[in-house]
């Protein structure tokens, strides 16, 4: 196995009963794919400090970080790069603003049903499911490209060890 340099990264979702809440990546990493909001964590931060800033920069909802519930953890290693992303992912119900399009994504509300899967990143239709039942889950994803899984490990877990 390579020696990965481990970086941090957010994503949140936010959902409510019927809907859930994502952005058409406009340009960078993940470009063209529907995700949520989310980015580096930056020094000084932590994950839900990062996680509500990106929530804030890339479509203009504010949240206070203890409002950020983790639902996951996932580490992606990519065959043409070094570095290991370690996704912390957050949701939260309680925001004040109105989704707005910025440089970065042009949010859109989708029905649970109707998760745009085709145009989201690969990993996304395996653990969606485990997050729309309200579940915690861990995995990693190892790539080719940002299309091809090449292997996987992914379950549900009660609680997170930090
Ligand atoms: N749903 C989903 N999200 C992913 C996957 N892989 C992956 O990095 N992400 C998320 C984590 C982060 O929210 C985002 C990557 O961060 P980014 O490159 O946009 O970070 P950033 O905004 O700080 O970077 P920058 O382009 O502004 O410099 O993509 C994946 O397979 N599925």
């Amino acid at each position: 196995m390579k020696n990965y340099i481990r970086k941090l990264f957010t994503l949140v979702l936010i959902r409510d009963k019927t809907r859930v809440l994502l952005g058409y990546k406009k340009r960078g990493f993940g470009q063209g794919r529907w995700n949520g909001f989310g980015g580096k964590v930056e020094a000084g931060e932590t994950a839900q400090e990062a996680a509500a800033r990106e929530l804030g920069e890339e479509c203009r909802l504010m949240t206070a970080p203890e409002n950020l519930t983790k639902v996951g953890e996932l580490e992606f290693t990519f065959e043409e790069s070094d570095t290991l992303m370690d996704v912390k992912i957050f949701t939260t119900n309680t925001y004040t603003g109105i989704p707005t399009e910025t440089d970065e994504m042009r949010p859109e509300w989708f029905p649970l049903e109707k998760i745009p899967y085709s145009h989201m990143w690969p990993d996304d239709e395996l653990w969606y499911p485990i997050f729309l039942r309200g579940n915690k889950f861990k995995g990693a994803f190892h790539f080719k490209g940002h299309d091809i899984i090449l292997s996987q490990s992914l379950s549900e877990v009660e609680a997170f060890t930090n």
